[in-house]
């Protein structure tokens, strides 16, 4: 099989961009599956968090499906989605699209540059639910807000959320990794709790305004950023640090950083915005009965990536 591919990031949250459209027939469930498992390991394959899915929507200018690095689909990808979103926004010449995705269809947008050199684009994160049955999340009450989830620590607090896929988020004075690592285990082991498993984040206030956050994802591990989580992390900010909605909030990550407006109009809503960076584009040759590929390389993006290692050294300046 013949698969052209785009290896692409949003805050160093890497993935591979197949766009189904141009294959000589679309894929099944199985070999998305197949080729997450086979392409994402970062020892033997090509090594991403995931693969983004392109195909046609009857709904909208296009489809997003997405696959964690350990085959299992997600409802949603904040980061994954902003690559999509310049991907057909550059294909349609628009400058805003609407993007079918699988709980919802979203709109996306190119937008003002969050830093110098940057093209930036904007998805919005939504349905936002905080009932912990859209999780879902086995609980005794409706909501779990600051909650302590004795199976996980009793160090910590944490709230739960759909955005609409499954966060829980604790918010600390500040935290190690490894601590992260371990409770973000446990709480994808947990099948009592979160039958689907769960992303969970930890979220340290900087500033007004500013947090720095890390995810232990669902289907992958530890990331440098996961955009859902930073929205979900962005509104339990607001809910319960005293951060402002309906202006920008600064979230710091690992990779990068991005801007996220929480909106709340009866229900919250979210606007991530942040880069979309091509790394190269390529084509592989992909047997999956063998589980084996070849790759051919074509294109390497290397002045957006020198422009994107200025934010990077920027956001690092700026601490965690
Ligand atoms: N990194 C993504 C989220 C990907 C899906 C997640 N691991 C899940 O299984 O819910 C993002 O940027 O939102």
């Amino acid at each position: 099989m013949n698969i052209p591919y785009i290896k692409c990031h949003g805050s160093d949250n890497d993935f591979l961009m197949i766009d189904e459209r141009k294959l000589e027939s679309t894929l099944s469930d199985e070999e998305r599956e197949e080729l997450a498992l086979l392409l994402c390991d970062r020892l033997e394959g090509i090594g991403s968090d995931g693969i983004l899915f392109i195909l046609s929507s009857d709904k909208a200018k296009a489809r997003m499906r997405m696959f964690n690095s350990d085959g299992s689909e997600a409802e949603m990808c904040g980061n994954g989605l902003r690559c999509v979103a310049r991907y057909v926004i550059e294909e349609s010449g628009e400058e805003k699209v609407d993007i079918e995705t699988e709980k919802a269809v979203l709109a996306v947008e190119r937008v003002g540059e969050i830093y110098e050199g940057i093209d930036t684009f904007s998805v919005a994160i939504e349905p936002v639910s905080l009932r912990t049955e859209t999780l879902p999340m086995n609980w005794t009450n409706e909501q779990a807000i600051e909650v302590s989830i004795k199976e996980l620590t009793d160090q910590q607090t944490f709230t739960a959320l759909s955005v609409p896929n499954p966060h829980i988020v604790s918010v600390v004075e500040d935290f190690e990794e490894e601590t992260l690592e371990t409770v973000g285990q446990k709480a994808n082991n947990l099948p009592g709790i979160f039958p689907g498993g769960v992303n969970v984040s930890f979220v340290k206030p900087i500033d007004k305004n500013r947090i720095f956050v890390q995810t232990y994802e669902r289907g992958v591990g530890l990331t440098n950023a996961c955009g859902t989580a930073m929205s979900a992390s962005s509104i339990v900010s607001v809910l319960v640090s005293g951060n402002d909605k309906e202006t920008p909030i600064t979230v710091m990550n690992k990779g990068g950083m991005v801007n996220c407006i929480v909106h709340e109009n009866g229900e919250y809503r979210v606007e991530l915005q942040g880069n979309a960076t091509y790394v190269y584009e390529a084509e592989l040759e992909v047997d999956i009965s063998s589980q084996s590929f070849e790759e051919s390389f074509r294109d390497v993006h290397k002045n957006e990536n020198e422009r994107y290692e200025e934010l990077r050294t920027y956001a690092k300046s700026q601490g965690r």
